[in-house]
């Protein structure tokens, strides 16, 4: 009998729907996997701002990864808001005892209104605890700089900061370029720790209707990781993913809207000239 891929995001919830857990769970519908979930924390959140957070006892998120560990056969997973050290530890140590493999960590910090998803001092952990597990890690361009202590002004900065979080023990690495400064591209620079670099490229899109990229992105890859495909191909199909749903909007919410998850598999966007991704090796 056929199994469908199973996966895991362990992540905050965004009332809003955009983000979060509500993303994850959206694109690995989207794209043919069976999601589980651990709610991190709660938040109170919509497209203007995070209006709070209530995170999750340890024990609420023990016991939910205990829930899903003993019954699914969990092929990738991705972890996003952990926002405390607790969480973190947690968090690594049921990887480990399941034996979880495929792991995408996104380290969310920030929301893009300036709400803190992570506590300054969890930095230390996720460095210790968690990137040593990751198959990939995707910190957009002020993520990897708080994980490194590198300014990211140029493709050579990128490309040492990169070295770092490889140096911290994760795989291979995504350094994303949503928050980068190039007015016609966003550029995905890709590094593995076998020595093989990739950059993924698309038309950078003029919209706010960015709420969620990261969670979307970092889900992709995971969603296509259970399916078994290989990484860059699995990072590849994830920026056509982000593309698709960045480029046909849905113009929700009175501030930065979410993304269109239903776009990539509408298939409009494979008639498009803005939804050409280039890779470069
Ligand atoms: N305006 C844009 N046009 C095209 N691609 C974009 C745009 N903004 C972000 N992206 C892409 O979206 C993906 C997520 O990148 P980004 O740097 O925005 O992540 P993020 O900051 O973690 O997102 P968030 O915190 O909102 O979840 C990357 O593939 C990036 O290149
Ligand atoms: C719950 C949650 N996770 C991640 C992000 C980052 O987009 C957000 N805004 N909210």
């Amino acid at each position: 009998m056929k199994k469908t891929p199973q996966t895991l995001t362990i992540a905050g919830s965004d009332s809003g729907g955009g983000a979060g857990i509500q993303a994850d769970l959206k694109t690995f519908q989207e794209l043919g996997v069976y999601g589980t979930s651990v709610i991190t924390a709660v938040t109170a959140q919509n497209t203007t701002g995070v209006n709070a957070i209530y995170p999750m006892s340890v024990q609420a998120i023990q016991t939910q990864l205990e829930a899903v560990g003993d019954d699914f056969d969990i092929s990738a997973l991705k972890t996003g808001m952990l926002f405390n050290p607790e969480i973190i530890q947690e968090t690594a140590k049921a990887i480990q005892q399941y034996g979880w493999k495929n792991l995408v960590v996104d380290p969310v910090m920030i929301a893009k209104g300036g709400a803190n998803l992570l506590q300054p001092e969890a930095v230390e952990a996720l460095k210790t605890h968690l990137l040593p597990l990751a198959f990939l890690v995707t910190p957009n361009i002020p993520e990897a700089e708080a994980l490194t202590g590198i300014s990211i002004t140029d493709v050579f900065s990128r490309r040492r900061a990169a070295e770092r979080v490889l140096s911290l023990g994760a795989q291979a690495v995504v350094i994303k370029g949503g928050h980068g400064t190039d007015p016609e591209y966003a550029e995905d620079y890709f590094l593995h720790l076998n020595g093989e670099s990739a950059v993924f490229r698309a038309a950078r899109i003029a919209t706010n209707q960015t709420h969620g990229t990261g969670c979307t992105f970092a889900a992709a890859v995971t969603a296509q990781l259970a399916k078994g495909r290989e990484l860059k191909e699995a990072i590849l199909t994830a920026k056509e993913f982000i593309q698709a749903a960045l480029s046909d909007p849905l113009n929700i919410g009175k501030g930065h809207g979410p993304t269109n998850h239903g776009a990539y598999q509408m298939r409009r966007h494979e008639k498009t000239e803005v939804n050409k991704i280039e890779v470069f090796q």
